[in-house]
């Protein structure tokens, strides 16, 4: 089957990440994911992370670096996950497809509803926290 590529954004910011709810409308209702979506056909994973948090969230991002890609197959589907740690440079936040967002620290990450895709990478993002966000506060 193919595999579906996936980008999703860790927005830090002043020591906190981002996750967002998937409305009523979206594939895996109520389920906390980071913000991103389905690589285009002629586009980079990072061009098409910053398109989609700009079409999601009206906000505009850096991209820092990439954490590791994380396949899941959901019933009819295969998706890799490709995770991006990146800051919130401008815009304000509106909401055009998500019904609530949260920021969170480290403790509070394991506790949401999380997509089952995005578990490895919660769990990779909790094992480097010190040096994503201790050592880079901004
Ligand atoms: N964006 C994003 N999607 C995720 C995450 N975890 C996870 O399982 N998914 C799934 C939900 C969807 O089945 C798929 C991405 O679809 P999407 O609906 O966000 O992407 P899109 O806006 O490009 O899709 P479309 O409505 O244009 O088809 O990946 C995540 O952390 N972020």
């Amino acid at each position: 089957m193919k595999i579906i590529p996936v980008t999703c954004a860790l927005i830090f910011s002043e020591g906190k990440v981002l996750a967002t709810r998937r409305s009523q409308t979206m594939d895996l209702p109520g389920k906390w994911e980071f913000p991103g979506g389905k690589v285009e056909e002629d586009e980079s994973p990072e061009e098409c992370l910053k398109r989609e948090i700009q079409e999601e969230l009206s906000i505009e991002i850096e991209i820092f670096e990439k954490l590791s890609p994380a396949d899941f197959t959901y019933p009819g589907k295969t998706i890799r996950l490709i995770p991006m740690v990146a800051y919130w440079t401008g815009g304000q936040f509106h909401l055009a497809e998500h019904d609530q967002m949260i920021w969170l620290g480290k403790k509070d990450l394991i506790s949401l509803d999380w997509a089952p895709a995005d578990l490895p990478i919660v769990h990779e993002l909790i094992e480097k926290w010190v040096k994503l966000v201790d050592s880079k506060e901004r």
